[in-house]
């Protein structure tokens, strides 16, 4: 298949809001891919790169070749090309791999040079995209889209379920080929995740009146461990292997009374008090391999959720009934309150977050375990931070941001008249504030690169946000972790936005 024919599809997809012409598109170029040709270009239309990292940086994609009149690359051309890239390694490797990237840009035409970068750049990922691709999958393949979603969540690939189905000679076959994917114990799941309520009330009221499981939100990465008797594994929320980093994690679910298990849950790094250290303090000990500090700073499991307990599958029963036998194993839980009283829930999440952790996660108590999909039967709870900032530059959008500008950099005030870059974010924006922001930003251009337009420090964004990092990267030392938009204030100075002293404050509270 030509990439032309994918990068037609998206931008079409991004060019219209109704969810059933998305899925008419997406299941059109699924069905015309070859069997070859479909896990590649699944991924594409998600928006990813099968390689998960490529070594090419927003500097290489800043200057672009001019593009090919017509289309010649293919599908399989380009993912080869992005896995030579991936491989390159030592010296010479990124002026080697910078030749390739131009090569391939220059071989694409102006709507695949779209495409590319915004698969390089990660502006195309959404999530709400990949399950539309699954049931664009469903529609080629002509099966219910629960039997595809279910495959897709017990393999956790989208590309390995669409390859099943849109490989099969009939529905009958691809049904078949669908319904043969079960949990197995070895094999991660993609996690089910949550939705958010900006307080417990909310979250209560979308659960309907009975009772509900108050989980406390700890801050640290998400586990889940499959054990076979003495083999154990432990994945990440995307599924990576984590095992030989987290040797502690491995031996704590040694110790379990059970051969077969497959479990859901945290790991944090806690202080000598059970309070958890500052997320990125968990999330480094995770990144690294070294050993000394693996022997200090000690991982501890808690877990939330059992799917599988000695030849047991759970992913149907109710969580209460998922929680019974999660508790009979003796594991270290997490602190949770069951209660259909939104009083009590509301004191217990005080407690919780006046106990360090960063929020609640309210449960359907009898709901299923829904892999994979941000199901409503979830939904998570955390204070709200927020901060009024001002934007100091902006860069171009790309994708379906094209000839927007789109990722602002936002400021903290100096406190002498000047402004500390916090960090970026192109979140939280509607395409009216998008058409907004990107006239008001022309108005207040000092300078533009071809890539960031510099502003005039005038105009204020309030930022939510959930958490003050340090940072090496920033000027502050200090960044905010998943900053995004809330609103413009125009009844608010640049001279009366937040100082740095405050973020900092926030850090050192935090
Ligand atoms: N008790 C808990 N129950 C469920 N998830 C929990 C719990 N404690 C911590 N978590 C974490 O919270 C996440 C649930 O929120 P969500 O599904 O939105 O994931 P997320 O996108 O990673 O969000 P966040 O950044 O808020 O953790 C899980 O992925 C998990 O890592």
């Amino acid at each position: 298949m030509l990439l032309a024919d994918v990068a037609a599809t998206s931008l079409a997809v991004a060019a219209t809001r109704s969810r059933l012409a998305k899925r008419a598109l997406l299941a059109d170029v699924l069905r015309r891919a070859e069997p070859s040709d479909v896990p590649v270009v699944a991924r594409y239309l998600a928006g990813e790169l099968r390689q998960r990292r490529t070594g090419l940086g927003w500097r290489s994609l800043a200057s672009l070749p001019a593009p090919a009149d017509a289309p010649t690359l293919t599908v399989a051309e380009v993912d080869a090309a992005f896995e030579t890239m991936a491989g390159l390694q030592g010296t010479g490797s990124s002026t080697e791999r910078t030749r390739l990237a131009s090569a391939l840009f220059a071989a694409a035409t102006a709507d695949e040079q779209t495409l590319l970068r915004g698969l390089v750049s990660g502006e195309l990922r959404q999530g709400a995209l990949d399950a539309l691709l699954l049931d664009a999958v469903a529609e080629a393949a002509s099966v219910p889209p629960e039997a595809v979603r279910r495959a897709a969540m017990l393999t956790g690939s989208t590309e390995t379920v669409a390859s099943a189905a849109l490989g099969a000679p009939d529905p009958e076959a691809a049904r078949a080929a669908l319904d043969a994917f079960t949990l197995t114990v070895g094999t991660p799941v993609r996690p089910m995740l949550a939705q958010s309520a900006s307080d417990v009330a909310e979250a209560m009221a979308s659960l309907g009146p009975d009772e509900v499981v108050v989980d406390t939100k700890l801050d640290g990465i998400r586990i889940q461990v499959h054990r076979r008797d003495d083999d154990v594994r432990v994945y990440t929320r995307s599924l990576d292997d984590l095992t030989s980093r987290v040797p502690e994690i491995v031996e704590a679910v040694r110790a379990l009374p059970a051969s077969t298990l497959v479990l859901d849950g945290e790991a944090l790094v806690v202080d000598d008090a059970g309070r958890p250290v500052p997320f990125q303090d968990t999330a480094a000990r995770t990144a690294t391999r070294d050993a000394d500090v693996a022997a200090v700073t000690r991982l501890t499991p808690f877990f939330f959720d059992a799917l599988h307990v000695d030849g047991r599958d759970l992913l149907d029963a109710p969580l209460v009934d998922r929680l019974a036998a999660l508790d009979a194993l003796g594991a270290t839980g997490v602190p949770r309150l069951v209660t259909a009283d939104a009083a009590a829930a509301q004191d217990w999440f005080a407690s919780v977050v006046a106990a360090g952790q960063e929020g609640v996660v309210v449960k359907a108590a009898q709901a299923p375990y829904e892999a994979g999909r941000r199901g409503a039967a979830w939904v998570k709870v955390k204070p709200r931070h927020t901060l009024d900032l001002v934007v100091l530059a902006v860069e171009r959008g790309s994708g379906r941001r094209q000839g927007t500008l789109s990722n602002i950099h936002l400021g903290a005030r100096d406190g002498h008249g000047g402004f500390v870059m916090l960090g970026k974010t192109f979140k939280g924006m509607t395409d009216e504030t998008l058409a907004w922001q990107t006239r008001r930003f022309r108005e207040l251009e000092v300078a533009d690169d071809g890539w960031t337009v510099t502003v005039r420090p005038e105009q204020v964004v309030e930022i939510a946000f959930d958490g003050v990092q340090r940072s090496t990267r920033y000027p502050g030392g200090v960044a905010l972790r998943f900053a995004r938009v809330l609103r413009y204030r125009d009844d608010k100075p640049a001279a009366e936005a937040d100082t740095i002293e405050t973020v900092r404050a926030l850090a050192a509270g935090s």
